[in-house]
């Protein structure tokens, strides 16, 4: 080691450290001297080492680099049979049922049947009432869209509407009010 003639590696120094704690800890000398004998191979091992952690740097850097921005994903408009067949001009026909124990139901999957091996350029639909819509205003959008509703509908007590129709028949007994009052109006 040669620390003042010519300028000190980092190796010198880190031999002159690991020497001074092996003797000032009362550590085996060989520890440090091993060390010394050694530095050729450390460096060695060093260059080996910072090479392999540039090169790891490198293929992460240029991985990154060569990613695309993420595109803001298009929505995905699937056209299903119903929208193509509703294109072509088909007719929309939908049975609705409203039902305590599924007489109604029965039935209107019958006709539904029935009807499609008939009239195979109509779109049927068999469909619960409760299912139509949400919100009270959907039965009338929804309804316009229809070419044709026909309506399976159970009653029970007084001719009173299922559970499942509550809600429906409240809308619909509403908008028979307004209708009449028009109609009422018009002196119809
Ligand atoms: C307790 C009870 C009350 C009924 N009340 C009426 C009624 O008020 N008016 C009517 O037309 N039918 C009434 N029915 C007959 C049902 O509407 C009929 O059985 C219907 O097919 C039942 O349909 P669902 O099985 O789809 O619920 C009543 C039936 C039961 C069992």
């Amino acid at each position: 080691m040669q620390i003042g003639s010519e300028k000190a590696s980092s190796l010198d120094l880190l031999s002159v450290v690991i020497v001074s704690l092996s003797d000032g800890y009362g550590l085996d000398s060989s520890t440090g001297d091993a060390f010394v004998e050694n530095r050729l191979l450390i460096a060695v091992l060093s260059i080996v080492i910072a090479v392999l952690v540039g090169c790891v740097a490198i293929f992460f850097v240029r991985r990154s680099s060569g990613r695309k921005p993420a595109e803001t994903p298009k929505p995905l408009v699937v056209k299903t049979q119903m929208d193509t067949e509703e294109d072509q001009g088909k007719k929309k026909v939908t049975v609705f049922f409203r039902t305590q124990t599924r007489t109604a139901e029965g039935f209107a999957k019958a006709l539904a049947e029935e009807a499609k091996a008939r009239y195979p350029n109509a779109i049927f639909k068999v469909m619960d009432i409760d299912e139509y819509a949400t919100e009270d205003d959907e039965y009338e959008e929804n309804l316009k869209k229809e070419s044709l509703a026909v309506f399976f509908l159970a009653t029970y007590g007084d001719g009173e509407p299922t559970d499942n129709a509550a809600r429906f028949y409240k809308w619909f007994t509403e908008v028979d009010v307004v209708v009449d009052e028009l109609l009422y109006e018009q002196g119809i």
